[in-house]
């Protein structure tokens, strides 16, 4: 059974200057559309990645599945409750505690001055629930020690204080995690151990992860289907195994061509080539033309539409023609 169904998700930020508009009459709005028409559901207890460069809309998306943002059209089903059309506030709020989200900075998103019981206790104790020994438990659970409690945040490293985030996530007995880039601020070492944690935590608990990151590697081992999104839009979706043997959209291969080289420092040395167009006037047809390889006519005059493919879906005039550069 599905835990989330996201159908036909679309966010539209206005970006006009009000004092402009209010000097230039009739000026028109700039309007930028950070998610179009975006269509994909999880199964429970599966992880879905959803992964872009910076600025594909990945944490909009995260956003209006939380409910912080609300869409300008389309729905967020959560366990068959429609978050966008649902009036009985009562519902609504079952549905909400049964959804956390883990962000990408653990310092930034832990209260500095709280003690860690606190921390990991308060969205229960918010709710009323019985918070004995809860901090404790959840700890060990994540490889702290009980004897943790007492302390606070400035006094955990980076990996241990992403640990003490997934510990406050795990506190309400969600069932679905949204984690935005949850390691992508941690060092290459510790990056993994809080991944192995969050996979054997899932098995655990039973828990449903939608997971963002700019990185395809990162998400390879951990999600049983990957959505790529470009400029706003799900250019493909398979699994892991699909996508980076056979990718079948030229903008998946690039991101694989580009993914994990990294310098001494931890840098990537050849991000993806092109620049990511405006998305205030993304390019006309298919939006990745002007950075593709195999465009052709076609792809600067029609927008291709997801359709299956090899088991997923894809949007690409010319799918399946893609060869990756380390497989030539
Ligand atoms: N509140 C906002 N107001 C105006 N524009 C916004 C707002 N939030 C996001 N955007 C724009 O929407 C687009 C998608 O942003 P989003 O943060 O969802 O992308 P992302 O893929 O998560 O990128 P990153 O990895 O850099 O966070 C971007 O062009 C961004 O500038």
């Amino acid at each position: 059974m599905n835990l989330v169904s996201i159908k036909n998700l679309t966010r539209v930020f206005d970006v006009s200057k009000p004092w402009l508009n209010r000097v230039i009459e009739r000026l028109p709005k700039r309007m930028l559309t950070a998610v179009s028409d975006v269509s994909f559901e999880i199964p429970e207890r599966t992880t879905y990645a959803l992964v872009g460069e910076s600025g594909s809309g990945k944490s909009t998306i995260g956003k209006m599945v939380v409910g912080l943002l609300r869409p300008t059209s389309g729905n967020v089903e959560i366990d068959g409750v429609d978050l966008v059309t649902e009036s009985d506030a009562a519902v609504i709020d079952r549905i909400r505690t049964d959804i956390q989200m883990i962000f990408q900075d653990p310092f930034a998103s832990l209260n500095p001055r709280w003690r860690v019981r606190d921390i990991i206790a308060e969205p229960v104790a918010a709710r009323g629930g019985n918070t004995d020994g809860l901090a404790e438990r959840l700890l060990e659970q994540v490889g702290l020690s009980a004897d943790d409690v007492n302390k606070y945040p400035h006094q955990f490293s980076g990996g241990q204080r992403q640990r003490l985030c997934v510990a406050r996530a795990l506190a309400s007995e969600p069932k679905l995690i949204v984690c935005d880039e949850p390691t992508s601020a941690l060092d290459v070492s510790v990056q993994a151990q809080v991944l192995n944690l969050m996979s054997d935590l899932k098995e655990v608990h039973g828990l449903t992860y939608l997971f963002i990151s700019h990185d395809l590697t990162v998400v390879r081992h951990m999600a049983d289907t990957i959505g790529v999104l470009y400029l706003g839009r799900l250019v493909e979706e398979a699994s892991p195994d699909a996508l980076f043997t056979t990718p079948a959209h030229p903008y998946t291969a690039m991101l694989i061509d580009a993914a994990p080289r990294l310098d001494a420092f931890g840098r990537e040395v050849e991000p993806p080539e092109g620049e990511i167009p405006d998305p205030i006037d993304p390019p006309k047809g298919c939006a990745f033309h002007p950075r593709c390889p195999l465009a052709t006519d076609i792809c600067s005059a029609e927008r291709p539409t997801l359709q299956p493919f090899n088991g997923g879906r894809v949007a690409c005039h010319h799918a399946g023609q893609v060869a990756l550069k380390g497989a030539a």
